[in-house]
């Protein structure tokens, strides 16, 4: 796998107290569509995906940038970023076959003696603010992890194989976003485990691995993820009213 220190000097890159956020930008976008994955399309006039590490950065300003990358998107993505003259310092890491694989490929590169925390956070997800982070932050202190998430306002049906489906009590339900922040040392270990196609975020790796103590914190009902076309005009909106 290579790694691409982008603006940044590699001997000085990642050291073990470090807080980093890893942002996933390794999808293809195919419920998106269009010949470009939706995190380089145009958002307020730029790649989507330079809204999303400039918002993590200006909250978090210390804190290390790893970016994912699919192998065939890096010189795009640099192209990218000299035609916008975006400087913000950050380490690309060739992406995996899916999500969980483009975080544990990032994972790969931590000093494995890390005592800091870890974020990880979807590219898709531009519409990311000061106070959504710090209180996820503030959640992870005494807990295996802390993970946004917000009460789900649709009625609920479970579909059965017979195509019958059944109510479901909504009021035990919670849609789950990103960042999802973890200390190192734990997380570290919990994506040493084989993933499986069930983990479709980071605080289901942490259990199936025994790390059970997660927090959940109010999450951000703006802060969508761009999955369906439609979705950027929404989250351009958002981003206007914020
Ligand atoms: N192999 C993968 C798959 C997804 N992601 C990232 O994980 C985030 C959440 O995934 P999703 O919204 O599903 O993106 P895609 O997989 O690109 O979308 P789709 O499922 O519609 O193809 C996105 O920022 C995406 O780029 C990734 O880094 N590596
Ligand atoms: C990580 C996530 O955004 C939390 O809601 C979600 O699970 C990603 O799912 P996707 O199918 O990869 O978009």
């Amino acid at each position: 796998m290579s790694t691409h220190y982008y603006n940044n000097n590699p001997t000085s890159a990642l050291n073990k107290t470090d807080n980093v956020h890893i942002v996933v930008a390794a999808g293809s976008g195919s419920r998106y569509g269009g010949n470009l994955p939706k995190q380089f399309c145009d958002l307020a006039g730029r790649p989507l995906l330079m809204t999303t590490l400039e918002r993590l950065h200006s909250c978090t300003p210390e804190w290390k940038l790893i970016v994912v990358l699919s192998t065939d998107m890096t010189d795009e993505w640099l192209g990218m970023c000299k035609d916008n003259s975006f400087t913000l310092p950050h380490i690309i890491v060739n992406g995996g076959a899916t999500r969980a694989h483009s975080v544990k490929n990032a994972l790969s590169i931590i000093p494995q003696d890390s005592s800091g925390l870890i974020s990880i956070h979807d590219a898709a997800r531009p519409v990311i603010t000061p106070s959504l982070i710090s209180a996820i932050i503030d959640g992870v202190e005494g807990c295996d992890g802390a993970l946004p998430a917000c009460a789900v306002t649709d009625s609920i049906r479970l579909v059965g194989t017979d195509g019958n489906s059944s109510a479901v009590d909504r009021s035990k339900l919670r849609a789950v976003q990103t960042p999802q922040i973890f200390p190192a040392d734990k997380l570290l270990k919990a994506y040493g485990q084989e993933l499986l196609p069930v983990f479709t975020d980071d605080a289901s790796v942490m259990e199936a691995a025994g790390y059970t103590n997660l927090r959940l914190v109010d999450g951000d009902p703006h802060n969508i993820k761009v999955t369906n076309p439609g979705d950027m005009a929404i989250a351009e909106l958002y981003l206007s009213l914020i």
